[in-house]
């Protein structure tokens, strides 16, 4: 049941439609044009309060340290930037592949903040809760914020787009990619120009899609097999690839026909995240 006490949040998942890596720079992070949805399907956070001052973490934190746990972290870094006293309980249902490049880490991290800031009423406003966000990831602000929007800057730097609904079959081919292998390494596409004008009219890629596919071979064989039933892509620095339907009876027929071996799920996206949606159905009625 949810009350304000005791209560259940998803942490969406995000697809990179796009992400053009323009420049790399001084301190080692890179100059991104990235175009982010939000789908209505993901982790399950449950928040209870905890009688004890600590952070309790338990459910399918799968080998994952407490003091790694991008969760515990947000709540600590939330607890110690408000002084906040009390305890809490959060419970992890992961659905999101780890180091799949849909962002579980970074959606996780982001709904505790939303919900902390609403449970123990700091109030922090969305761009306070961006930039404590930021300090945990770059893909986190997004999360945060909660609108369908292209980034700029190291991924933090928003414009919000309003997109057409549609759904995807997103399929994780069993490879965890990692973010930091990919973007220190000496054959990634750095140089993309930055999109003048409008960006619907250009060639839109995903510039760490080539190195993914040459380290990871399951990566290339997946994108391969989804071009049977539409343009296949790959998000964020994989793993997963990605296919688009407008409707929900496509996404579904691929996922009926996806080899063993693989994982996949279907969902449709949204302009704004369902953590969002759904924590203000908990507390602003
Ligand atoms: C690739 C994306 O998933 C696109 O949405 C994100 O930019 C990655 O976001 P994230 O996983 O939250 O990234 P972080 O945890 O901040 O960084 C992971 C690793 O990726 C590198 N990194 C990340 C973002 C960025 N714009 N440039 C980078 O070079 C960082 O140096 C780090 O080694
Ligand atoms: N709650 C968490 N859920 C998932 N990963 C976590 C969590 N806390 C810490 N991590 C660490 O973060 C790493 C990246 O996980 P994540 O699932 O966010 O990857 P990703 O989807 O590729 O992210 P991105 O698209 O943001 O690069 C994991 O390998 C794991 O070690």
């Amino acid at each position: 049941m949810n009350t304000k006490t005791a209560f259940s949040v998803i942490a969406p998942a995000k697809l990179n439609l796009f992400l053009h890596i323009n420049a790399r720079r001084d301190d080692g992070y890179h100059e991104l044009e990235t175009l982010f949805t939000f789908l209505n399907f993901g982790d399950t956070l449950d928040f209870s309060v905890n009688e004890a001052p600590t952070i309790l973490i338990t459910g399918d934190t799968k080998g994952i340290a407490d003091c790694d746990n991008l969760i515990y972290k947000a709540a600590l870094l939330l607890k110690n930037h408000c002084g906040i006293s009390s305890g809490v309980k959060i419970n992890l249902t992961k659905r999101l592949p780890m180091g799949g490049g849909v962002g579980g880490g970074s959606s996780d991290a982001a709904t505790t903040l939303l919900a902390l800031n609403k449970m123990w009423n700091t109030q922090l406003n969305i761009d306070e809760l961006a930039n404590l966000g930021l300090q945990l990831g770059a893909d986190v602000p997004v999360f945060i914020r909660g609108k369908s929007a292209i980034a700029h800057g190291i991924g933090e730097q928003l414009v919000d787009v309003e997109l057409e609904q549609k759904w995807y079959c997103v399929v994780h081919p069993n490879q965890h990619v990692s973010t930091a292998k990919i973007f220190t390494h000496p054959d990634l596409k750095r140089d993309t120009p930055k999109i003048s004008g409008d960006w619907r009219t250009h060639k839109l890629t995903n510039d760490c899609e080539p190195l993914v596919k040459k380290l990871c071979p399951e990566v290339e064989k997946t994108l391969q097999w989804l071009l049977k039933y539409a343009p296949s892509k790959m998000t964020g620095t994989g793993s997963c690839c990605f296919v688009e339907f407008a409707s929900q009876v496509q996404a579904q027929d691929v996922l009926d026909n996806l080899p063993h071996t693989w994982q996949g799920f279907v969902a449709s996206s949204a302009n704004v995240s369902p953590a969002h949606t759904e924590l203000a159905a908990i507390f602003d009625q």
